[in-house]
């Protein structure tokens, strides 16, 4: 996720929208939806890795984020690796 938010909005309404997200990102963090995000180094930017039941849930989620009409996302569908030590029975 790229933030880019305009230089001229208002700052009581930065300031909010920016309490609304953290306060959306961290209830989907603690229900287990939003598994990690990280900052990039140097960047308005987040690497986060969602755990959700289909693509519908996580554009339901993304399209509702307070900061989305301010954001450029990329986004990589990720499967189970064979390979992955946490998932050996
Ligand atoms: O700061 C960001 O990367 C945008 C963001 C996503 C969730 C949050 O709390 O901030």
């Amino acid at each position: 996720m790229d933030v880019a938010i305009p230089r001229d909005l208002d700052p009581q309404v930065r300031a909010e929208t920016l309490a609304r997200e953290k306060a959306y990102s961290q209830d989907l963090q603690r229900g287990g939806e939003w598994a990690h995000i990280w900052r990039i180094a140097g960047q308005y930017s987040n690497i986060s890795i969602f755990d959700v039941t289909d693509n519908e849930r996580l554009h339901e989620i993304l399209w509702n984020l307070p900061l989305f009409p301010f954001m450029t996302m990329e986004i990589t569908p990720l499967a189970q690796h064979p390979s992955d030590i946490a998932v050996e029975t």
